[in-house]
């Protein structure tokens, strides 16, 4: 045995591990002197490894707005091993969303976004990157074009219809109307028809065991999007996963995924078929009434590629029954409830109605941009009741500094929605009164549901992540709240009143279903029509 050369070996690897050693001390300590240089934003003290995650309760919305209120308008947390920042106001949410749009308009990858979106794959869970900006186009160009919208006006039209027949059916039974049941029903069945071209609830739906099953594990998607997993902050946590919610994630992905490749080949024998019958380039196989998947089944792919990829277009069919489905149901409910709470709004809202549609006839969706002050409900719903409290987080993808303050990279950007529209520096004392004359227009112009210049309320996002269905949105909610004030009277049931507790989750919707008395108010030939 040469003990010489076992002896250099053993020098070389110790001389490698100390210099190891050495470089991630050398790196650590700059790390660190560096954030004591750069001074963070002021923020809550911080426990060792948990960060300020002990100190969040399970409304989580209103403990950061109570930070902002504590220790100003931007606030750093350290929850567990990521880097966050909060605010509530508005000039600081412009610096996020616009003027450094480029640095803020990530996404973190959490373990849901992984699990439930395609490893990201989709449009609303991706990182900023090439894949992301591909996949948004698609949605822009070829999905929710106003063309493309306007085709389906009529089936939405029906929806309408059905939502006024369901509530007519409890009125006959005298029953107590569930409006959280008929509102998820009335923007489940627009959406999945626009998307697959099926309906899962009603007299013409897909069928028992398959609305259930699509109802089931759509129901889990929510919740499980909506959680703050801790193993995102603490990856022990992972190793440990007490609640088997990472389990949970696994198994609803696999449930999702069968259920988006049944749809996919159901498609595409639908469209075999339509081959053989008629000319492939006959104008009205091209544009017929298709669906979504239809349309995505008809792109070329990347690099030259005949068709997309069958994982991509999974990824948008989800994004799109994930993003549009509860935003409009969660937003109507909380419409519904302040509504019926307050009989004077409700009051001003059915003479609205009078004058711009009449008694005579259904509302239709030429008559929404006329309804002025059912706008301003809107508005004033999104500002006490905004779908999602935090939107979807964003994440930086470089270091900056923010009011003099530095920002690491990758920090996950909480956009307090909620605590935006109760900030007192920017509304009046009463911001828990639900009151939609605050948002009335004296110049005789159309009260715009966005954002606008002055950022005061945020119910679609602004910069590049900004709501791509928004204007499909507005006329869900819209349409749906106008039908239900002009063909009935709203009161709550007998002995009861209101309760306005909300939920934490992805969107957050009150704890209780929303169940309320209809009394019909216009002649019976227009409900009969
Ligand atoms: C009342 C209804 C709706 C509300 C309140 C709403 C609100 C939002 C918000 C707040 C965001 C996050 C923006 C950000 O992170 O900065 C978002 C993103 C998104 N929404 Fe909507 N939305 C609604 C309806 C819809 C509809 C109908 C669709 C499509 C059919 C849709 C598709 C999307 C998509 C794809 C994204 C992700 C955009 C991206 O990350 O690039 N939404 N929405």
């Amino acid at each position: 045995m040469d003990f010489g050369t076992v002896d250099s070996a053993s020098v070389t690897l110790a001389s490698c591990a100390i210099l190891l050693l050495l470089l991630t001390t050398i790196l650590l300590y700059l790390r660190v002197t560096h954030r004591k240089i750069e001074r963070l934003p002021p923020g809550p003290p911080r426990w060792p490894v948990f960060g300020n995650l002990l100190q969040l309760g399970p409304l989580p919305h209103k403990d950061f707005a109570n930070f902002c209120e504590k220790y100003g308008p931007l606030v750093y947390l350290r929850l567990g091993s990521v880097d966050a920042i909060t605010t509530n106001d508005p000039e600081i949410i412009r610096e996020i969303l616009l003027r450094q749009d480029e640095i803020f308009a990530s996404r973190p990858k959490t373990l849901a976004a992984v699990h439930l979106a395609y490893g990201c794959g989709d449009v609303a869970l991706a990182p900023l990157g090439p894949h992301w900006k591909r996949m948004r186009r698609i949605c822009m160009e070829h999905l929710l074009t106003t063309k493309r919208l306007e085709s389906y006006a009529e089936q939405r039209a029906q929806e309408a219809r059905h939502l006024v027949r369901d509530v007519w059916s409890n009125v006959q039974a005298g029953e107590v109307v569930n409006l959280r049941k008929l509102l998820g029903a009335f923007s489940m069945n627009n959406v999945t028809r626009m998307l697959l071209g099926k309906q899962y609830f009603g007299v013409e739906s897909a069928g028992p065991d398959e609305a259930m099953e699509f109802m089931n594990v759509t129901h889990e998607l929510f919740w499980l999007l909506g959680i703050i997993y801790l193993g995102d902050y603490l990856p022990i946590w992972r190793w440990l996963d007490p609640f088997g919610w990472e389990k949970k994630m696994r198994d609803v992905e696999k449930r999702i995924d069968e259920f988006h490749m049944r749809i996919i080949e159901e498609h595409r024998k639908v469209q075999s078929h339509l081959e053989e019958k008629c000319d492939k380039h006959d104008q009205n196989f091209k544009e017929g009434t298709r669906d979504f998947v239809d349309v995505l089944l008809a792109l070329p792919g990347e690099d030259g590629m005949e068709h997309m990829d069958d994982t991509d277009i999974k990824a948008l069919i989800q994004d799109m029954i994930a993003a549009a489905t509860d935003t409009s149901s969660v937003t109507n409910e909380w419409a519904m409830a302040e509504v019926i709470k307050h009989p004077q709004v409700l009051f001003k809202i059915q003479q609205e109605l009078d004058t711009v549609v009449g008694r005579n006839r259904m509302v239709t969706e030429s008559d929404l941009p006329n309804l002025n002050y059912l706008r301003c409900v809107v508005r004033e719903t999104f500002r006490m009741h905004p779908a999602g409290p935090f939107m979807i987080p964003h994440e930086s993808i470089k270091p900056t500094q923010i009011n003099g303050y530095y920002i690491p990279a990758k920090t996950r950007v909480f956009i307090n929605t909620h605590a935006l529209g109760r900030n007192k520096k920017i509304w009046n004392d009463d911001i828990d009164v639900f009151r939609p004359e605050r948002h009335e227009v004296t110049d005789g112009s159309r009260v715009e549901i966005s954002h606008g210049l002055d950022f005061k309320i945020l119910p679609f996002s602004a910069g590049k992540r900004k709501c791509p269905g928004a204007p499909l949105g507005l006329v869900f909610v819209l349409m749906a709240l106008a039908t239900l004030f002009h063909c009935f009277d709203w009161v709550p049931p007998p002995g009861e009143e209101i309760d306005t507790t909300e939920v934490y989750g992805m969107t957050m919707p009150k704890v209780k279903p929303l169940m309320a008395i209809a009394k019909p108010r216009l002649p019976s030939h227009v409900f009969l029509s």
